[in-house]
């Protein structure tokens, strides 16, 4: 199968929560970790995040440092990278920052009658905004349909930020390169609080860990790098 390499980074807290319930965003992240993952986001060609981030978070999903995005346009790359989002049922907003911010245009995978609801929900778009496409992934949209049609657009490095139920989809694929863990110095401690993942069926098993390449502090936020690809493993 030819796919992207594939990076899923995700900020937590001790509690493996990466959010809380409250309706402002959860500060996770500090600055010099932030630096990181924009870094991270330079070097790769596509972001992709759930629709559920979409709703809760509004995010741009830009590459935020005007240095790194010079750097991009030197390459002959876009400044920003392809943005592309998940959703079952295909109910997006049009109004969301994610469709209307960037250089680099959009993708909505999803599947089944999601293919029609997410069609009519970006036909209320403005024609002047970056271009966006909606991709039948199947019923349900799988990770690995996501990956062959993002590596047609010749991505070859895919960021994969959040939430859980896109990390439960990536990481039970068994389609991940590698996975940056930053985890936070508290807890959140609410149940309802997002989780990193939902319980599910993972290949990464006590038979068969992932691969710890990196631990460091990054001003109090532990940085942890595992490298999932091993011998038998897509
Ligand atoms: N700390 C961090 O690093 C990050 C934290 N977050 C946080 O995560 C939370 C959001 O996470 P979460 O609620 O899990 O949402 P997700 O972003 O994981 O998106 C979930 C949505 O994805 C779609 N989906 C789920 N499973 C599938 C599947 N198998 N196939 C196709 N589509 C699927 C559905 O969309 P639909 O409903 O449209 O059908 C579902 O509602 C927010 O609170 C956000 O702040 C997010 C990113 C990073
Ligand atoms: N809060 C939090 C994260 N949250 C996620 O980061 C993304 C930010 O997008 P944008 O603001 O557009 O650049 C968005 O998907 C949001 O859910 N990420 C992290 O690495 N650390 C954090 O503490």
């Amino acid at each position: 199968m030819d796919r992207p390499y594939t990076i899923l980074s995700c900020a937590m807290s001790i509690d493996g929560r990466i959010d809380d319930t409250s309706p402002e965003r959860l500060r996770l992240s500090n600055e010099a970790d932030f630096a990181e993952i924009d870094e991270l986001r330079a070097g790769c060609d596509a972001i992709l995040v759930g629709a559920g981030t979409l709703r809760a978070d509004n995010p741009r999903l830009l590459v935020r440092s005007p240095v790194l995005r010079e750097r991009r346009a030197e390459q002959g790359r876009t400044e920003n990278l392809l943005k592309a989002v998940v959703t079952r049922g295909g109910d997006v907003d049009p109004g969301a920052r994610f469709f209307s911010t960037g250089d680099a245009g959009a993708v909505v995978y999803t599947g089944g009658p999601g293919v029609a609801t997410a069609t009519r929900c970006l036909a209320g778009r403005s024609d002047t905004g970056p271009p966006v496409e909606v991709v039948d992934a199947g019923d349900p949209p799988t990770a690995e349909a996501i990956l062959t049609d993002l590596a047609d657009r010749g991505v070859t490095r895919l960021l994969v930020e959040g939430g859980g139920h896109i990390h439960t989809m990536f990481l039970g694929s068994g389609l991940v390169d590698e996975l940056r863990l930053a985890v936070a110095p508290f807890l959140v401690g609410e149940e309802d609080a997002p989780r990193f993942v939902m319980p599910g069926s993972y290949p990464y098993t006590p038979q068969a860990p992932m691969r710890l390449v990196e631990a460091r502090s990054l001003d109090g936020i532990a940085v942890l790098r595992y490298c999932l690809a091993t011998e038998g493993r897509p």
